[in-house]
């Protein structure tokens, strides 16, 4: 008869590594004199001094965003490959581990989610900010309405001089940044109006109601998007940022970086 040992073994048995998020000194030196497991260690800082190491921009809340940014980044970084069978220890509750979750590396399902963060140039705290912030108007629009809306996220000067305004800039003489709840508000309400908001790297708005003008040569989105998704995709390739962008017909979030779209979201999913 099998005790809990042997069934819940099964969730490590013959897997080619072992992913430990956070883990405190004294953890990670056991594993270490395991043999023939390849250990990662994965968390906002390496604070064990790991040979092999995963950083996250953020700590995340959410364990499936969590698991997917270690697996997308060690892919990233040819620490794991495509195929691998994974063993991630991590800690939902306690602060400690109490966690273990069985993942297979799938090479195919790339969300992007880790070049989104780790290779931008705009402060990984901003991006997640106005990428929760677009999600929560895609599921709640305004005022009951499906609301579109277009944030284009660090290189801001650069991003002010391929664009021209469309109105008076409610934000010209402010000093406020994302993040802030009455910000939220204030973007919520904005963006009601047209154009695309311009955010600094540290998060700063610097303006509403911005018309991009970039060159759209040679930018590659997918078809049946129409004007505020290829200037959101063009102004990547044309500048160092990264945009977010609303769509008010089919109500999907969408990340584009480098003139590519990186990440679609659905928000009634998240
Ligand atoms: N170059 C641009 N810069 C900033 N905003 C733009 C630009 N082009 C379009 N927009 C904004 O996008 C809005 C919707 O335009 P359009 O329907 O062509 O885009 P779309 O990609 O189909 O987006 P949606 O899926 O939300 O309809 C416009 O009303 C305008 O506010
Ligand atoms: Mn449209």
């Amino acid at each position: 008869m099998d005790g809990l040992d042997d069934v819940f073994g099964d969730l490590y048995s013959d897997v080619d590594g072992v992913f430990l998020f956070s883990p405190s000194g004294s953890y990670y030196e056991r594993f270490k004199a395991i043999e023939d497991v390849d250990v990662v260690v994965v968390g906002t800082e390496n604070a064990v001094g790991a040979e092999t190491f995963v950083e996250l921009p953020l700590s995340f809340d959410d364990l499936t965003d969590r698991i997917r940014f270690a697996l997308e980044g060690a892919l990233e970084q040819d620490v794991i490959e495509d195929g691998d069978e994974l063993v991630c220890a991590t800690s939902v509750f306690s602060g400690e581990t109490d966690t273990l979750a069985r993942v297979r590396a799938d090479g195919e399902a790339h969300t992007g989610i880790y070049d989104l963060f780790v290779k931008s140039r705009a402060d990984p705290e901003v991006i997640k900010s106005v990428l929760e912030l677009a999600i929560e108007l895609g599921q709640k629009g305004q005022k009951g309405k499906p609301v579109g809306a277009l944030f284009v996220v660090g290189d801001a000067g650069k991003v002010m001089n391929k664009s021209r305004p469309l109105s008076y800039n409610p934000f010209e003489k402010s000093h406020v940044h994302v993040g802030d709840p009455i910000v939220n508000v204030m973007l919520k309400e904005f963006s009601r109006l047209d154009g695309a908001f311009v955010i600094s790297d540290a998060g700063k708005i610097v303006s509403a109601y911005r018309y991009l003008e970039p060159s759209a040569e040679g930018v590659d989105i997918p078809k049946g998007l129409g004007a505020r998704h290829m200037a959101g995709g063009a102004i990547t390739r044309d500048t160092n940022s990264i945009t977010i962008v609303l769509s008010e017909s089919d109500g999907l979030v969408r990340a584009f970086k480098a003139g590519e779209l990186i990440l679609e979201v659905d928000p009634e999913a998240y």
